[in-house]
């Protein structure tokens, strides 16, 4: 099934891009570990991140490094030790209302018994919107991952790709200056992930929404970031940064046949293998 994406735009069709070069979000000597005593296990040391508005972030690290743990402190679902991260000048201490979490796991962050028009409009009585309100910005952004029309079913109706599409529309109703995607691809068939990365490519430059994503998966961490932030070691940290430079403009094929695509991959690649 080939689902088109709507452009999500405001009435007058036009868009207001933030500034690119402002941090939105930063850390500052993120330590985080977990037990205590004997069984005291560090995950992160130290780690120090730049977060500009309408950047697209990427962080590839090995298996079990701890990159949901960083996206989960980032989130405010879980304390650090020590450090400090900060969204919009904020510090971060538990949920904030600039930021929304995509997981991996669809057929867990959508309630069962919620329609998909539910599940959308659901999170946004926090944010004291009345019902009428609630149901447009749910419908807009239904429309906006291709689901325009599909509000009355419920997720398991859904194929897992259609499900995780509820999820992102979700997040993008509620208007958050950044999305925090742990692996959100990582559970649907490859082709799938093809149409959901260029998804959230085309949507981030259209709303110029700031992403940070978790992979393990070092191409599409490269296809989708503006910037790849690679972390390693036992705790970990951050060993490298590469700007990929590709611009706005990204094609599954012809971006991955570029050089320097095989270059930084090549990059990373020895850079996980040291450590
Ligand atoms: N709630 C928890 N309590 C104790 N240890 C945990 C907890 N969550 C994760 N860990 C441990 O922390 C380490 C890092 O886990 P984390 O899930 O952050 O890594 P990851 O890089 O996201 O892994 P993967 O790529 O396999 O998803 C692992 O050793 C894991 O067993």
């Amino acid at each position: 099934m080939t689902i088109q994406h709507q452009p999500l735009k405001d009435d007058a069709g036009v868009r207001n891009l933030p500034e690119r070069s402002q941090d939105v979000m930063t850390v500052r000597g993120l330590t985080m570990s977990y037990g205590t005593g004997a069984a005291l296990n560090p995950i992160l040391a130290d780690l120090n991140l730049d977060i500009a508005s309408g950047e697209f972030v990427s962080i590839v690290g090995p298996s079990g490094v701890g990159k949901t743990t960083l996206l989960r402190c980032l989130s405010g679902l879980i304390r650090p030790q020590s450090g400090t991260i900060t969204v919009s000048g904020d510090v971060i201490d538990g949920p904030h209302p600039d930021l929304a979490v995509v997981f991996q796991d669809y057929s867990r962050s959508l309630m069962p018994w919620m329609t998909t028009l539910e599940n959308v409009a659901f999170p946004l009585q926090g944010k004291g919107m009345g019902r009428a309100e609630r149901t447009a910005a749910a419908e807009k952004n239904l429309a906006a991952v291709g689901l325009a029309g599909q509000g009355h079913k419920f997720p398991w109706e859904m194929s897992g790709g259609m499900q995780q599409r509820v999820a992102i529309a979700r997040a993008l109703a509620y208007e958050a200056k950044v999305l925090l995607m742990d692996e959100p691809f990582a559970s649907v068939d490859a082709q799938t992930r093809f149409d959901l990365e260029d998804l959230v490519l085309n949507l981030q430059q259209e709303l110029g929404v700031t992403i940070l994503l978790v992979t393990h998966d070092i191409d599409e961490a490269l296809y989708l970031a503006d910037k790849v932030v690679v972390i390693a070691n036992k705790p970990a940290t951050v060993v490298d940064v590469i700007e990929t430079g590709f611009g706005d403009h990204r094609d599954q094929l012809e971006t991955k046949a570029d050089p320097r695509f095989a270059e930084a991959r090549a990059r990373i690649m020895h850079r996980l293998r040291k450590d």
